[in-house]
This record gives C-alpha cells, structure tokens and sequence, in this order.
C-alpha cells in the first residue's frame, strides 16, 4: 500500500470525524515524517471559509439544490487551488475533514441530484491547473453509524453550533449515509469504513489500525 499523502475524513452529522482527526494527528506527523497540514471543506482558506459562512444562511425559500453543488464546488476549486495543491507541492501531508465524497453523499444522494451529475460538476473544481488531472485523495477514513445517534450527539452536545443541514428531515441523512456506503463499497481500496458507533477510544484504535496499515 502507497503512502497516502491526501487523506480525507467522511461521514454523516455527528459521526465524530473532527474528534478522531485531532487525536490522529501527531500520529500521521510521527509516521510521514512530513508537515501535516490540517484542513477542512467547505472551507480552508479565506474564500471558501467565506462561502461556508454563506452555506449557513437560512433563507426563504431555501436555496436550490443546485445553487448549494455550485456553491461548494467554488468553495473546494478555491481550496484545491489555493491550499491543497501549494501544500502536495511543497511535500506536505494534507489531512482534509471531508472533500468531494461529501458533495456525492450530500448532494448527490441526499438532495437527489444524482452521483453523476454532482461528479461532472465537481470534474471542474478538482482538477490539478497543471496537469489536467483530477485532485483524490490517496486515502479516505469514513465514519460509519446511524444517522439518529449522530444526530443526538450534535444535538446534543453543540446546540450553539447547529446548522441548515443538520436540521434536514431524517430521510435526508439516511440517503447521505446510504450513498456513502454505496461509495464505499465501490471503492474499498480507497475508502475504509469504520464502525464510529462505539466510544471514542474504540473509535480512534480503528482509525489508527487503518493509519498504521499504511505506513506499515
Ligand atoms: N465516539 C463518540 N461517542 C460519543 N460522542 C462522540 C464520539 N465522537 C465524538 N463525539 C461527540 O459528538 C459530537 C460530534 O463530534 P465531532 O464534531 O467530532 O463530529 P463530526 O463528524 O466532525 O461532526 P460534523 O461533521 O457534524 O461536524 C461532539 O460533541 C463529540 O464530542
Ligand atoms: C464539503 C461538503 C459539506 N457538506 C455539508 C456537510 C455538513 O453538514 C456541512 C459541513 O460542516 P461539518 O462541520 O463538517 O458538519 O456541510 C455538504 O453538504 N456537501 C459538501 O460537499
């Protein structure tokens, strides 16, 4: 297995990705030998933190299905563009709380749009200027668990934090995870699927067993 230089975290609302990431961190560090550059989507440099804030807006009517896809794939071209890229270039290891897996999931599968109309979009915000070729991550961690638990944890825990999206309807949240473990299972060499129904340390040991694999 190759040394995933591009890692991204995935999964549905509450699953625990920002919890694990930061515990992993100093591991990733120690085993790459390398700078790790932690970052996170939408978002990841000044722009696309000012389109995230955007994404948050409660309007009425809601906005398009549409207008949210065009929305992030401005925010992830800028991020791929200005952050990921510079930081692949100069040898670093970038860790990136979810990517375009989220755009399939959310968008794709939770709005209805369709993985492929979402993907064809998304062809243009990832692609390296350089060489034509799309930006992937090496390696994706998805955090697996019902949606109800993750729910209850974000509702739980951060009520000053909750947003436009955490607040969709139920059925929402069981086609964002239903897409990703479609994607996962279409992909298992990329994406590996953890149970992140269990408690944190549990959590983490799986996440570090995935880490050490390929580094191994
Ligand atoms: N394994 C776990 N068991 C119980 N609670 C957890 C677990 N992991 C994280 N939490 C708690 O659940 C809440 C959500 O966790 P966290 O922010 O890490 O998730 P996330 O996947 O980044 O969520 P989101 O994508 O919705 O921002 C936090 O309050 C966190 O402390
Ligand atoms: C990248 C991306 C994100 N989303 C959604 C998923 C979450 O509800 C928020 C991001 O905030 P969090 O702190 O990670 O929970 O945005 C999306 O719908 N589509 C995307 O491509």
């Amino acid at each position: 297995m190759g040394m995933p230089n591009f890692i991204t975290f995935e999964g549905p609302e509450g699953a625990g990705k920002t919890t694990a990431i930061q515990a992993i961190l100093p591991e990733i560090e120690k085993l790459s030998q390398k700078q790790v550059l932690l970052t996170r989507e939408p978002g990841g440099n000044q722009m696309a933190e000012a389109i995230r804030d955007l994404l948050k807006v409660q309007t009425d009517p809601a906005i398009d299905s549409w207008t949210e896809v065009f929305l992030l794939a401005a925010a992830r071209r800028e991020h791929v563009v200005q952050t990921i890229l510079p930081a692949l270039e100069a040898g670093q290891v970038v860790v990136s709380d979810r990517y375009l897996d989220s755009s399939l999931a959310y968008q794709g599968g939770g709005r209805d749009l369709g993985l492929k109309s979402v993907q064809e979009i998304n062809d243009f915000a990832i692609q390296n200027p350089q060489t034509g070729k799309p930006v992937l991550p090496d390696l994706t961690i998805y955090f697996d668990l019902p949606v109800e638990v993750g729910l209850e944890r974000v509702f739980k825990n951060r009520t000053e934090k909750i947003d436009r999206l955490d607040k969709e309807k139920l059925s929402f949240h069981k086609k964002v995870r239903e897409s990703y473990l479609a994607l996962a299972k279409k992909e298992p060499k990329r994406i590996k699927l953890i149970d992140a129904n269990q408690p944190k340390e549990a959590v983490l040991s799986a996440v570090n067993d995935v880490i050490q694999e390929y580094w191994r």
